[in-house]
């Protein structure tokens, strides 16, 4: 039998949030169990099928305008297709969104990915983490130095590229997401 596969579409003008997806990318591959998949949202039109077949899909965008990026919401509309059929209900579903602020809205574009997997029907696993950086031993190093919840959230200097931003802290929270989703998915399908 073939693996479950846990697909990672994203949006990401300037490739910040692109460095995210391939940590969460990374996290998935930790699991033998699962085949990770990156799917930008300018490809998805050749991608349909295998986001039908997928056990999980992992939203992620760049926060534009205190929202997920207009590039995304296009995908979130065309996926409309998929909800005439409930083709996506009761796959796993995850997210991540990457802002210039530290906090830049983010959580509002968090929840407009909740509220796409909600509306496919699908079931949703959150970061499963304490915050970091919240006390007086905490420090920026700290996983989940931001203190999110429903998913993985990265901030990225705006005047700095992706090489070098969001920083290896936000790589590290973005990869334990990545993992969790793996291991959900292998519980969640009986395996491989
Ligand atoms: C049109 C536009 C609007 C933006 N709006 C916000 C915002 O509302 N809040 C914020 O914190 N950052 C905002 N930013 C900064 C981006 O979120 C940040 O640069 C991010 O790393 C871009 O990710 P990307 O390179 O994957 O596109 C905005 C950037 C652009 C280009």
């Amino acid at each position: 039998m073939s693996k479950p596969v846990i697909a990672i579409v994203y949006h990401s003008g300037y490739g910040h949030t692109k460095v995210v997806a391939e940590a969460v990318l990374a996290g998935i591959k930790e699991s033998d169990a699962v085949e990770g998949v990156l799917v930008p949202v300018e490809q998805v039109d050749e991608k349909w099928e295998l986001l039908d077949g997928a056990a999980a899909i992992v939203f992620g965008a760049p926060i534009y305008m205190g929202n997920v990026s207009a590039a995304f919401q296009t995908f979130a509309e065309k996926s409309s297709k998929r909800w005439f059929e409930m083709k996506w209900k009761d796959k796993l579903a995850a997210g991540f969104v990457n802002s210039g602020a530290m906090n830049g809205d983010k959580h509002r574009g968090m929840e407009v990915l909740f509220g796409l997997s909600q509306q496919h029907g699908m079931v949703w696993v959150g970061l499963g983490l304490h915050p970091g950086n919240n006390n007086a031993n905490g420090s920026p190093e700290d996983l989940n130095r931001l203190g999110g919840f429903a998913g993985a959230y990265a901030q990225s200097n705006i005047d700095q590229g992706p090489e070098v931003v969001p920083p290896a802290t936000d790589h590290r929270t973005a990869r334990h997401l990545g993992k969790r989703v793996a291991e959900a998915t292998v519980r969640w399908t009986g395996g491989a």
